[in-house]
């Protein structure tokens, strides 16, 4: 299970939506109310993982509803908007509350989701970067609008997880910030 977290509006349902199924939701904004989930199957390393994704509300009022399946999560992806600085601010508080309600061994990416919007950005890369450095969890921009990076985000999860419930004694730790860092410079994109 693959959790979506975030403040409302950062662009949780549009990213699920351009993973599964490669559109972005143009037009008005239909904040998602309660929790809502989608499933998609990904080939990993020809095995098929099957990812079981949650979409919350990042509306305040629905906290309480979203606090009950953090407990279940095996990943989260925590989303700001580089457009809305409050966003970033409050992944503090979002961190906080995932050591909170999570496992402690959860897997946590954070996402700074709308890169594709250069003109109204107000929340650089590098900053993201030093953010998810302090807590120690990997992190990469991406754009539901565009389809930046969607697809690696969840593919890097996917193959952790994947790692880590068929790992062989010997196998070195997956390391998924070094995989997604390997996978830009491949494509050749986003570190400019
Ligand atoms: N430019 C741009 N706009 C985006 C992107 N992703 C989402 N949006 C816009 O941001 C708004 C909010 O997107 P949602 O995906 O509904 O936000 P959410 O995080 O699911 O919000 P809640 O359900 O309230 O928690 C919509 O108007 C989208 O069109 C993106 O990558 N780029």
């Amino acid at each position: 299970q693959v959790m979506l977290v975030g403040d409302s509006g950062v662009g949780k349902t549009c990213l699920l939506v351009r993973f599964k199924d490669g559109a972005f939701l143009a037009g008005s904004f239909i904040s998602t109310v309660g929790i809502d989930f989608r499933n998609k199957v990904m080939t990993i390393d020809a095995v098929k993982v099957k990812l079981q994704i949650w979409d919350t509300a990042g509306q305040e009022r629905f906290r309480s509803v979203t606090h009950a399946y953090y407990r279940d999560a095996h990943a989260l992806l925590l989303l700001y908007d580089v457009t809305n600085k409050a966003s970033f601010d409050n992944i503090r508080a979002w961190l906080t509350e995932i050591h909170e309600y999570a496992q402690q061994d959860v897997v946590v990416m954070l996402l700074g989701n709308k890169a594709d919007s250069t003109h109204d950005r107000l929340v650089k890369r590098e900053e993201g970067e030093k953010l998810a450095k302090e807590f120690g969890v990997p992190f990469m921009e991406t754009s539901a609008k565009s389809g930046l990076n969607v697809e690696l985000a969840f593919t890097a999860v996917a193959k952790e997880l994947k790692h880590r419930t068929m790992k062989e004694p010997d196998e070195p730790k997956f390391q998924l910030q070094e995989y997604v860092d390997k996978e830009m410079r491949t494509v050749g994109c986003c570190r400019s």
